[in-house]
C-alpha cells in the first residue's frame, strides 16, 4: 500500500466538489448524517435524502434504482448499523451483515449511477486493538482486532477495500474516512445501545433528578478514548470531499484523548450531579486506547473547533430540549 497522500492544491481542490453539487447523504437522520447534511446545505449544496421507511439500503436493487433516478454528483455513506460496546458485543451478526449489505448496495449503486465522488465512513475500531499510539492509517491489518467489535470492524474494513477497488479498477474518485468516537446533537441516548458519552449524560442527569447517591458505570474507567464533536466531523468530511482524492483512508480526530474516568468526572460536573461513581468491572472495557494520528487530516488544513467540555454542555442542552417536560 502506498503511503503518499495526494492532496491537491487549494485551486484544484475546489474542483473535486463543484459549488451547488447534488449530494445524497445516506443515513441523514443519524448523528453523523444529520450533521453532514446540515453542513453541506450551509455550504450551498443540494442535499438528497431518502428515509429508511422508503428505502432500506440493504436492498441493493432498490438502492441502485433510486440512485439511478436521482443521479447524485456525490454520495456520503453515513448509514450503518451503529452502537456502543454492548450493542456491538450482543449483535455481531447485524453489525457484520447489515453493514456489509448497506456498503455493497450504496457503493456499487453509486458507481452504477455514474456518481463521481463518494465518501465512505469507517471507524477507529478498524485498527488492531494494540496498535502503536497515536494510530496511523498504516496500522490497518497489522494485528488482531478488539473482540468486542470485531464483526463491525471487519465490515468496515471491507468497505475501505470496496472503495479502493472501485478506484483501482474503474478510476472512481471514492474515498474513506475513519472517525474517532463521536458525539453531539442527534446522538443515541438509549442506555443499552448507546456509546459512552450520551450514556453518561443520561445516567448523571437521571441520578441528579432522582436524588440517587451513586451512579454505576461500565468497566474499570481506565480505557482512554478520543472524542470529536459531530459538527467538527462534518466540517472534516466536507474538507475531504473538497480536497482529498487518495486511495488510503484518512483518520478524523482531534488528536487528544482522556480516560473514561476523566470523561465521567467532566460529564458529572456539566450535569451538576454531586453523588459518587461506582465502576462495574463485570462490564467490558473494550480497547485500552485508540487515539488517532491526524497528520493526514491536518495536512488538509483542518482543525477541530469545539472543545470537549463545551461540546458536552451543548449536547446536554440539546438532549434536555428533547425531553418531555419534567424529565
Ligand atoms: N457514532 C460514532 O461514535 C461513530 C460513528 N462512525 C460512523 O459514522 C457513520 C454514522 O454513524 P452514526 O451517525 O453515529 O449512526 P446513527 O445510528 O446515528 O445513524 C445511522 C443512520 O443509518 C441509517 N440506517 C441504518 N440502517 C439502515 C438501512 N438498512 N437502510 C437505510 N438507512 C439505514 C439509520 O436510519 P434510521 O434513522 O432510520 O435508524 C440512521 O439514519 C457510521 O458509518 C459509523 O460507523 C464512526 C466512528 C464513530
Ligand atoms: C465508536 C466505537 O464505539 C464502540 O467502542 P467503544 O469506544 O469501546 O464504545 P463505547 O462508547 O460504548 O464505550 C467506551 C468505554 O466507555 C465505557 N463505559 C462506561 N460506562 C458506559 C456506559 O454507560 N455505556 C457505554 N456504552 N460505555 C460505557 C465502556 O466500558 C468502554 O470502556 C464500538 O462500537 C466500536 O465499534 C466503535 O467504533
Amino acid at each position: 500500500m502506498t503511503t503518499e497522500l495526494p492532496v491537491p492544491s487549494q485551486e484544484s481542490a475546489r474542483s473535486l466538489l463543484r459549488p451547488g453539487s447534488r449530494i445524497f447523504v445516506a443515513g441523514h437522520r443519524g448523528l453523523v448524517g444529520s450533521a453532514v447534511a446540515r453542513r453541506l446545505a450551509e455550504d450551498g449544496h443540494e442535499v438528497l435524502t431518502r428515509g429508511r421507511d422508503l428505502l432500506d439500503l440493504r436492498d441493493a436493487a432498490r438502492t441502485e434504482t433510486y440512485l439511478k433516478e436521482v443521479r447524485p454528483d456525490a454520495v456520503v455513506l453515513a448509514a450503518a448499523k451503529v452502537g456502543g460496546i454492548m450493542a456491538n458485543s450482543t449483535y455481531p451478526v447485524q453489525f457484520l451483515e447489515d453493514n456489509l449489505r448497506i456498503q455493497l448496495s450504496v457503493i456499487a449503486g453509486a458507481h452504477a449511477a455514474g456518481t463521481e465522488r463518494l465518501l465512505f465512513l469507517g471507524s477507529s475500531c478498524i485498527y488492531p486493538r494494540l496498535a502503536p499510539q497515536p494510530i496511523r492509517e498504516e496500522s490497518l491489518l497489522t494485528g488482531e482486532l478488539e473482540p468486542t467489535n470485531e464483526a463491525y470492524a471487519l465490515a468496515k474494513i471491507a468497505g475501505i477495500v470496496q472503495t479502493q477497488s472501485y478506484r483501482r479498477q474503474y478510476g472512481a474518485s471514492y474515498i474513506s474516512a475513519m472517525p474517532t468516537n463521536l458525539y453531539g446533537p442527534g446522538d443515541n441516548f438509549d442506555l443499552e445501545t448507546s456509546h459512552v458519552l450520551p450514556a453518561l449524560i443520561r445516567r448523571f442527569h437521571e441520578a441528579r433528578r432522582d436524588g440517587a447517591p451513586e451512579v454505576t458505570l461500565w468497566g474499570s474507567g481506565s480505557p482512554r478514548r478520543e472524542f470529536l464533536h459531530v459538527d467538527d466531523l462534518a466540517a472534516a468530511c466536507v474538507s475531504l470531499l473538497e480536497a482529498y482524492d487518495g486511495d488510503e483512508p484518512v483518520n478524523i480526530g482531534c488528536g487528544e484523548d482522556l480516560t473514561i474516568r476523566e470523561l465521567a468526572e467532566t460529564v458529572r460536573e456539566v450535569t451538576g450531579y454531586e453523588g459518587s461513581i461506582v465502576w462495574d468491572t463485570s462490564k467490558p472495557d473494550g480497547a485500552p486506547r485508540k487515539l488517532l494520528d491526524v497528520t493526514r487530516l491536518n495536512a488538509l488544513g483542518f482543525t477541530p473547533k469545539i472543545p470537549l467540555r463545551d461540546g458536552i454542555a451543548r449536547t446536554y442542552a440539546w438532549w434536555l430540549g428533547q425531553l418531555p417536560p419534567g424529565q
